[in-house]
């Protein structure tokens, strides 16, 4: 763990992330970079496991692709297991299926298997991202339907769109990103002023 990791709003990993160079068919930026340097991805848990300080759940639910890392990280941490939120056609056993419209647009199937835990069994959501908020709905559509309760969701960072707004004012949102803070404003301009220096030697591992 990094001995400073500077003030908590301004936390020297988030400059690691990555700038889109592949054009509007692809989301904005790339946190993954945090992934791959040891002490921005310790630092980054640390965070987050601070806030998730007194939220009790029973499981994390991590949602496809990115959600897997961050996720089952967290629920290794707090020593509770992992549950899979798969896009659609991967798992091969009986499950319940969403349909939601993410950033891109596009409209896309999610699944979660059936069932997958006893009634009142506290899940902890955990997404890389979250903008317009449609796959984090879709999830929580998923894990109440088998009557679950959404202990909390836990993300990077959440833009203030309007339903991602939502999801912050009706449940418990912890994000590395602190709100109101000027890494918040540069996310919901989606260009973040670090992108200036970026150099993807910076995120090596060491
Ligand atoms: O709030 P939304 O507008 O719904 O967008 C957020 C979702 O988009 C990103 O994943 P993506 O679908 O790009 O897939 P990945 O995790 O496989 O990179 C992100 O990790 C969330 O899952």
């Amino acid at each position: 763990m990094t001995q400073d990791k500077g003030p908590r709003d301004d936390r020297w990993y988030f400059k690691l992330m990555s700038p889109n160079t592949k054009g509007p068919k692809f989301a904005w930026l790339d946190p993954t970079s945090i992934y791959i340097n040891q002490r921005a991805f310790q630092d980054l848990l640390a965070d987050l496991l601070a806030d998730l300080d007194g939220v009790e759940f029973d499981v994390v639910g991590g949602l496809d692709a990115m959600g897997f890392v961050l996720g089952a990280a967290l629920a290794a941490r707090r020593d509770v297991g992992f549950l899979p939120i798969r896009k659609v056609g991967k798992l091969c056993v009986d499950t319940d299926k969403v349909s939601f419209t993410n950033y891109s647009g596009r409209t896309q199937d999610m699944e979660m298997r059936l069932p997958a835990f006893a009634p009142g069994t506290r899940v902890l959501l955990v997404d890389q991202w979250i903008e317009t908020g449609g796959t984090m709905e879709g999830a929580i559509d998923l894990v109440t339907r088998q009557k679950g309760v959404v202990a909390g969701l836990v993300a990077i960072a959440m833009e203030d769109t309007p339903r991602a707004s939502v999801l912050r004012d009706t449940h418990t949102v912890v994000t590395a990103i602190q709100p109101a803070t000027k890494w918040q404003e540069e996310c919901n301009e989606q260009t973040l002023s670090s992108f200036a220096s970026y150099d993807a030697r910076d995120a090596f591992p060491i």
